[in-house]
């Protein structure tokens, strides 16, 4: 088993560079499966769901390259092969299979997808909007069965503003006879970013960050090449550890209207915030105030950072009230950083941190993917040597996080525990 090693409580200072949004990546690249040419994807990041990606566009006869963030899909050998377990387990987005290839084949079987556990995530949006567009969809032994003799534009109504929905609609639709119409639409740029793609293969969308979206089928799409938007919640987080643990830390390849929210929250807490047009530059914060946080849909607070900001939240001083109002259960990092000698809370959907705690080291579990994240920053400020498990989680998301980290000055190293050691610490 990989850990990493934190030695913390050492200031950071320096360039950070932030990479092609993991949101985006894990829609561009099944998007791909619709065209009829080669698709060139530029700036994509190095990490598992990527990887994981690549390895079910291979298994159904795709042609892809991958190296340095460039990958290249030649998708003209693919056929409707089931996918019903295996690698669509591992990540929350090869439900995108369901789409690109319902779009393509008119048919697909893909088991239910994987992702971080935060409370039950259903699909019925998804499914409701296949079935408006003509599939037939049934859940057989743990896998979806989709099948249509056509696809005909429908006007869908989503009953929550769901992103995996909006973009799994849209990959449905895109080939279908006739108008699609997305009626409240999630507006996350991650949309917009998958809508561009799609337009460029040929598609006609018109809406995409809207809360309507308009799709008029067309009957081919072809290859293109396309460059993805920087990631907006890799970028928070790093804005989140700049103002934990930073003495001067530039943020680079970023878009500072989409961490619009994490901006406010952070000023508000008296983090000084200069926004350039690629860059955010965070210098050294003296005092953090204690604030209150509540997750909404794009452009409110993500909840995907949420669980990051209640580790600055205890270097605040006072009391937080942090409410997730997208997922039921994604609080289970606060018992972990509660080893660390955090004072939290958790009540149904809100946390309640007591601020400011000097976090000391301790051996923790990220459980999942931004709990990861948020005990990594915890590591950074704690006294100690601190021991995060089950790192796959955040490198499903994150690239190169140690060798950015130690750029900045961070005693961070990944390490393989012998198997004894593993079972000591295991069992700790
Ligand atoms: C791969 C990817 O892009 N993951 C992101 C995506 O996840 P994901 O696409 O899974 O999230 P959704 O936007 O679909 O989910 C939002 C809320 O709607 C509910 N829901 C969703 C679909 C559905 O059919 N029925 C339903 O009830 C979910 O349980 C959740 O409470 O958006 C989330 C919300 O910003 C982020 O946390 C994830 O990082
Ligand atoms: C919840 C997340 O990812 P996924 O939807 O892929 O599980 C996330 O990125 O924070």
């Amino acid at each position: 088993m990989d850990v990493y090693k934190i030695n913390g409580d050492k200031r950071l200072q320096g360039t950070i560079k932030v990479n092609g949004a993991k949101n985006s990546a894990v829609a561009l690249i099944p998007a791909s499966i619709l065209a009829n040419s080669p698709v060139t994807i530029e700036g994509l990041p190095e990490i598992l769901d990527v990887t994981t990606l690549k390895a079910l566009l291979e298994e159904i006869g795709g042609e892809v390259q991958f190296s340095d963030g460039h990958m290249v899909i030649d998708p003209r050998g693919m056929v409707d092969m089931p996918l019903p377990n295996g690698n669509v387990k591992k990540l929350r987005a090869s439900y995108y299979m369901m789409g690109a290839m319902l779009g393509r084949f008119k048919k697909a079987v893909i088991g239910l997808p994987g992702g971080c556990h935060l409370g039950p995530r259903p699909i019925d949006q998804h499914i409701k909007g296949f079935e408006a567009l003509g599939a037939k969809v049934t859940n057989e032994h743990g896998a979806i069965y989709l099948r249509a003799d056509e696809l005909v534009g429908a006007k869908i109504y989503l009953d929550v503003s769901s992103v995996g929905a909006t973009i799994n609609i849209m990959l449905a639709a895109v080939k279908a006879k006739g108008r699609t119409v997305i009626e409240n639409a999630a507006k996350e740029p991650e949309i917009i970013d998958v809508a561009t793609l799609l337009t460029n293969m040929g598609a006609k969308i018109k809406g995409a960050g809207t809360n309507v979206i308009r799709i008029d089928g067309v009957e081919e799409l072809h290859g293109t090449n396309h460059t993805i938007i920087p990631d907006r919640i890799e970028a928070g987080t790093f804005m989140i550890m700049a103002a934990a643990i930073g003495d001067g830390i530039i943020i680079d390849n970023v878009i500072p209207l989409h961490v619009e929210a994490v901006t406010a929250k952070l000023r508000e807490m008296g983090v000084k915030i200069i926004e350039e047009e690629e860059r955010i530059i965070i210098p050294k914060v003296e005092k953090l105030q204690a604030v209150d946080v509540k997750t909404l849909v794009y452009p409110g607070f993500p909840t995907d950072l949420q669980q990051p900001f209640t580790v600055l939240l205890t270097q605040s001083q006072g009391s937080s009230v942090v409410t997730d109002t997208i997922y039921s259960a994604r609080f289970k990092h606060i018992d972990e950083i509660a080893r660390m000698g955090a004072n939290g809370k958790v009540e149904g959907r809100t946390a309640i941190i007591n601020g400011s705690t000097k976090l000391e080291a301790a051996t923790v579990t990220a459980t999942d993917l931004r709990a990861g994240a948020a005990l990594v920053i915890a590591g950074l400020l704690a006294k100690g040597e601190t021991e995060i498990h089950d790192i796959y989680h955040i490198e499903r998301g994150y690239s190169s996080l140690v060798s950015k980290l130690r750029a900045l000055g961070a005693d961070i190293r990944r390490e393989s525990l012998p198997s004894e050691q593993e079972n000591i610490a295991t069992n700790r």
